[in-house]
């Protein structure tokens, strides 16, 4: 017998008070969109009245399977609940859920509010009331609940009790600061659960866990508490949230679906299926913030299932539960053997069927790793820039055709005066190949229609891929899509790595790389190698 488990998403409340984090309305709306497709049972959108985008986000709310939550806090000393205008706009945006936080540590009620403990009771009590008198459901955010339970355990229970007896559905135990150790959470849950002689437990079904990461433990704090007895878990996607951010959802959801003694204990609202795309939604609001994808991230990171050690690879090879604890497509991420030092003839000639190329000439295969190695100890790196790999490796295969040779390149940077008076940089590049025969020149410069000066590199990605005769068709739909530069120590020399990405019209994004003591040339060969990339394709 399964038990239910419900998910709570505050993406869009504690997720919105990361730093650097702002959502539009309308973005709001998408996120929304995939948690509720992907089967969370809550969606917190926001604190209705506290800034206009949440207040236009809870005005146009969209239709949603899920139960939409509005989130404020308990009244204030002093007036009724009636009387409190925070909490009338949260519920004026009526929801049919809505989550107050309060406070449950007398210090904070002490010195944060400045009230009296018996008054902060009265606002958990009557502000809960309210919420429920309203025919909502009603949660309690039980703020800094852990720490108020070591210093205070009667009061901070007392105030769950208010809450509780006040009508809510849900009493969520928060570890607001995220100090506490899972093993804590859960011996405390447990107490509370079994109650004292002079108090009856709280049924588990009735409590909820909001943990922090600020000691990178807010999803093992999330399971000692499911383990202990509470029913519903909060968390953010990707892990957003104050500070070091909230309980990871984009972890826990997996571990909860997919691992023992989870999976056969308990019932989400997500399917096995709707899994599958979560590597999709957490990539998705990484496009959103401009962030970019955490590649060790569990689960959804590109290195999650990137097996580069030699005999990792030799292993998967043979049966890919050697070195993977879930099948990669089950969150609809992909199996990875990069080509790197750390790699051997299992991981090579994995690559190399990927790319479609043969491995039966160990002796080919063997020159291919020393090449690698050799070029990984002067700065190279093959495991970020897989079709540089190809192009090596293809050359010691005998099967790189020259579709091209470059005669010569230039670049000139030129600070002048413009039209206006103004001074300006200008690069030029010049680039020089020989294709069929015949020798062509193109020129251009680094500034791009709107008059920006674009920088040398892209002077010379435009001159390289200007004019390449009879293959100029097949490379016109090329975009760079991304340029990273890293100074490094090669032997006793700083040397820098150049690492591009291009994508192509059909969807194609492919990696390239370069190294030279000069950024300049270390750019050229990793534009040299997307266009002859791009060329076998
Ligand atoms: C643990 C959490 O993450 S809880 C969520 C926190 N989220 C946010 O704060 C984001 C949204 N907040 C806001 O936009 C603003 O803080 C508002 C609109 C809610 C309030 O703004 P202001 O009225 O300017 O108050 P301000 O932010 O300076 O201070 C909060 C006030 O609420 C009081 N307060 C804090 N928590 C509670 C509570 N649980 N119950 C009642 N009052 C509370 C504080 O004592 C303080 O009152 P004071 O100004 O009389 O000292
Ligand atoms: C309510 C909340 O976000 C917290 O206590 O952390």
């Amino acid at each position: 017998m399964t038990e239910r488990l419900y998910l709570y998403d505050t993406t869009l409340r504690d997720g919105q008070q990361t730093q650097g984090v702002q959502f539009s309305a309308a973005e709001k709306t998408e996120i929304a969109r995939m948690l509720d497709a992907l089967g969370l049972d809550y969606i917190e959108g926001g604190w209705p009245g506290a800034n206009p985008t949440d207040s236009e986000f809870f005005e146009q709310a969209p239709k949603l399977d899920a139960t939409l939550a509005a989130f404020g806090m308990t009244k204030r000393a002093g007036r009724s609940a009636e009387n409190d205008d925070v909490l009338a706009a949260v519920l004026n945006a009526g929801t049919p859920s809505v989550c107050l936080v309060g406070k449950t540590n007398p210090f904070h009620v002490e010195n944060a509010l400045g009230i009296t403990l018996d008054e902060n009771l009265e606002n958990i009590r009557a502000s809960i009331a309210h919420v429920v008198a309203q025919g909502r459901e009603a949660l309690f955010d039980a703020e800094h609940f852990f720490d108020g339970y070591e210093l205070d355990p009667a009061y901070a229970r007392a105030c769950l009790d208010a809450a509780h007896e006040a009508g809510a559905r849900w009493i969520v135990l928060c570890d607001t600061n995220g100090g506490t150790m899972p093993a804590r959470i859960g011996a405390v849950v447990r107490d509370l659960i079994a109650g004292t002689p002079d108090r009856p437990g709280l049924p588990g079904d009735r409590l909820g866990i909001h943990t922090h990461n600020d000691t990178e433990q807010a999803v093992a704090g999330s399971l000692a508490a499911v383990e202990a007895g509470v029913r519903q878990i909060q968390g953010t996607l990707n892990g957003l949230g104050e500070r070091c951010g909230n309980a990871n959802l984009t972890s826990l959801i997996p571990t909860l679906i997919l691992k023992e003694p989870w999976r056969s204990r308990f019932e989400t609202g997500v399917t096995e299926e709707a899994l599958h795309d979560l590597l999709r939604i957490s990539r998705r609001l990484d496009e959103i913030l401009n962030r970019v994808p955490r590649r060790e991230a569990a689960y959804v990171g590109a290195s999650a299932f990137a097996h580069k050690a030699g005999l990792h690879a030799s292993a998967i090879l043979k049966d890919p539960t050697t070195y993977e604890h879930v099948p990669p497509e089950s969150v609809g991420n992909v199996r990875v053997v990069p080509m790197s030092n750390q790699a051997g003839l299992s991981n090579l000639r994995r690559r190399l069927a990927e790319a479609g190329l043969p491995g039966e000439d160990t002796a080919a295969l063997r020159r291919i790793l020393e090449r690698v190695k050799a070029r990984e100890d002067k700065g190279y790196s093959y495991d970020g820039a897989q079709a540089s790999f190809e192009l090596l490796a293809r050359e010691e295969l005998g099967l790189m055709p020259e579709f091209f040779e470059v005669k010569r390149y230039r670049v000139t940077v030129e600070r002048r005066k413009n039209k206006y008076n103004e001074m300006i940089t200008l690069s030029e590049a010049v680039v020089v190949v020989k294709v069929d025969g015949e020798k062509k020149l193109s020129v251009s410069e680094s500034m791009d229609e709107t008059g920006a000066d674009r920088g040398p590199v892209n002077a010379l990605s435009k001159a390289l891929f200007k004019d390449l005769g009879r293959y100029q068709s097949q490379i016109d739909d090329i975009r760079l899509a991304d340029f990273r530069v890293r100074i490094m120590q090669g032997g006793t020399e700083a040397v820098t790595r150049v690492i591009i990405d291009h994508e192509d019209s059909q969807g194609r994004r492919w990696s390239t790389v370069g190294v030279s003591p000069n950024i300049v040339d270390a750019s050229f060969e990793a534009l040299l190698d997307a266009v002859r990339w791009k060329l076998l394709q």
